[in-house]
């Protein structure tokens, strides 16, 4: 398979204290990959020196075979990385439609485009993409009014605009119920398998990183102890001294 991403021996230190250390892995066209591990593990830390957000103290990101190491941010978006955060950022006062209209208009270089001509720019494809992550029935509903599942939905739709063919999410069912968890990551995992994009995700709950990944990454204390399928990583003694002081580890997996 083409690899879309690769790291080379990433390190990241806060005055000496080392919070990801000599990590080297890769993503490729059409995966959907999960980087987890417990809390501290540095798991954000790496993906802020993905996305430019942080400078590496060492190693090198390369992004489909360019490289990006200690790029701005707007860069490495441009190039086609899309994120989603924690914390949802959508415009409250506005409706869901005009929400992704708006991140179509700075996709299309447009956001300068002001008055209520700007509401008709862009709302067939802002449509189709709500159809993507099945909010077309809330389309002109006030994000204001939205549950939260149905927020993370849409943000889902504005990282779409930017037609990134990697889209590294953080933590993207925290705070959801075990249902919605599942369904979310059943609609990325459907995005991923229609579209060709790339995911990379962190996570906690382990049902939605076992049902839906394809291969799983364990980060503890900065560095890279596992890189390989469901069965791979839960049988790997080391991922399961890590979380469960040696014991049985994860679910049966139900990934094919
Ligand atoms: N700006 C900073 N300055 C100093 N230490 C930091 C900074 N940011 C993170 N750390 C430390 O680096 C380590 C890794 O943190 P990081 O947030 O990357 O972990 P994580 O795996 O994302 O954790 P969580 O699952 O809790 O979000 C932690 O020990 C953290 O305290």
């Amino acid at each position: 398979m083409t690899e879309i991403l690769r790291v080379e021996n990433l390190k990241k230190s806060y005055d000496g204290f080392l919070a990801v250390n000599d990590v080297s892995f890769s993503v490729a066209a059409g995966e959907l990959k999960a980087l987890i591990g417990p809390n501290g593990a540095g798991k954000s830390t790496c993906f802020n020196m993905l996305m430019g957000q942080l400078k590496p103290t060492h190693g090198r990101v390369y992004f489909d075979g360019k490289e990006i190491t200690g790029h701005k941010p707007r860069d490495i978006w441009r190039r086609g990385v899309g994120r989603t955060f924690q914390i949802t950022g959508t415009y409250q006062s506005m409706t869901v439609i005009e929400n992704v209209q708006m991140a179509l208009m700075s996709h299309h270089r447009r956001i300068f485009t002001i008055g209520p001509r700007a509401w008709r720019l862009y709302r067939d494809e802002a449509m189709e993409l709500l159809k993507t992550v099945a909010m077309q029935d809330q389309a002109d509903r006030p994000c204001s009014v939205l549950a939260y599942g149905d927020l993370k939905r849409l943000e889902l739709a504005i990282a779409l605009c930017h037609k990134p063919r990697l889209l590294l999410m953080d933590e993207p069912t925290a705070g959801m119920a075990p249902t919605a968890r599942v369904e979310l990551m059943q609609l990325v995992a459907d995005i991923v398998r229609d579209q060709g994009v790339s995911v990379l995700f962190t996570e906690h709950d382990m049902d939605v990183v076992f049902a839906h990944s394809h291969h799983i990454m364990v980060l503890n204390r900065g560095e890279l102890i596992a890189d390989g399928n469901a069965a791979e990583v839960r049988n790997n003694p080391q991922v399961q001294e890590v979380y469960l002081g040696g014991g049985t580890l994860f679910k049966e997996d139900t990934h094919a």
